[in-house]
């Protein structure tokens, strides 16, 4: 079964009369990763299109574009999809079978008719993640193993936001149009993701938090640099950043998230760094 929900955009002004639930209704897409089914959320936010689908015994086919106006869903988009499962699984693109291990993304290019995804083993189901965005441009769909994505490192044990960055969909690993992809790892016993926080006026993001303990969360921070909101998040729950909101979190346990972005560019450095003493 698959189901889509909308978000619309809020302009930085809307938070200021949002409590709780309406923050979390505006950036929040909560537990994405039901199996035997395929969650997709459209967003407003750049036209991102953000997915969780966990195929068991029974493949599920993701290609139908009805929810956005086209025939097939990659007429006119392109498509991350990362498995965050620990089981392997595959992803037919018009015939050609793509197996992702853990940790692998798939990049899926303009043009894609029939996309048909399922799991090794239904008992330990792969759990596909896919970001889609509107493309102006063919790419070759391409497999990106964890090993070949670039790996940052950044931060320190110090400031307790060691952290490895690896960049799957990017103009120096596997080109795409206008998605950019990768998935971050705090260092163990560093908590900090994202520092320092920053704007990137250009882009908008969008988070995946997942590998966290059922009774950790992670405190993500947004909202304008001098005018901030909070959203706790548990694992397999998205988090939508426009382009006009820091974004920063601190978990009280091990995580890990995917950062998927769209817009103007693919600069991963067009951003402008916000001194933490300057939050409030
Ligand atoms: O921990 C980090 O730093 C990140 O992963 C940063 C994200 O990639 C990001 O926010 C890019 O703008």
């Amino acid at each position: 079964m698959i189901t889509w929900t909308t978000r619309y955009d809020a302009s930085p002004a809307a938070i200021d009369g949002m409590g709780t639930q309406a923050l979390r209704d505006a950036f929040l897409i909560p537990q994405i990763f039901v199996p035997g089914e395929g969650r997709f959320c459209y967003t407003h936010i750049d036209r991102m299109v953000v997915a969780g689908i966990v195929p068991q015994d029974t493949p599920i086919a993701i290609g139908e574009g009805a929810a956005v106006g086209t025939p097939h869903l990659f007429d006119a988009r392109e498509g991350g999809i990362a498995n965050l499962g620990r089981g392997p699984g595959t992803v037919q693109v018009d015939g050609t079978a793509f197996t992702l291990a853990p940790r692998d993304i798939l990049y899926v290019g303009r043009g894609a008719q029939d996309v048909v995804l399922s799991s090794a083993d239904g008992a330990n189901p792969a759990l596909f993640y896919l970001n889609s965005v509107p493309a102006g441009a063919d790419h070759p769909h391409r497999l990106i193993p964890q090993s070949e994505a670039k790996p940052l490192t950044m931060g320190s044990a110090e400031k307790s936001n060691a952290r490895t960055l690896r960049m799957y969909i990017h103009p120096e690993v596997a080109p795409s149009c206008l998605l950019l992809m990768g998935i971050t790892d705090p260092a163990p016993g560093s908590v900090w993701n994202t520092m320092p926080p920053h704007l990137h006026e250009r882009r908008m993001e969008a988070y995946l938090y997942f590998d966290m303990d059922t009774e950790d969360r992670v405190f993500h921070l947004m909202g304008r640099p001098e005018n901030t909101r909070h959203l706790v998040v548990a694992s397999g729950d998205s988090v939508l950043s426009p382009s006009w909101s820091i974004h920063m979190g601190a978990g009280t346990g091990p995580y890990a998230f995917v950062w998927g972005m769209t817009g103007e560019n693919q600069v991963y450095r067009d951003v402008t760094p916000v001194p933490v003493k300057d939050l409030t």
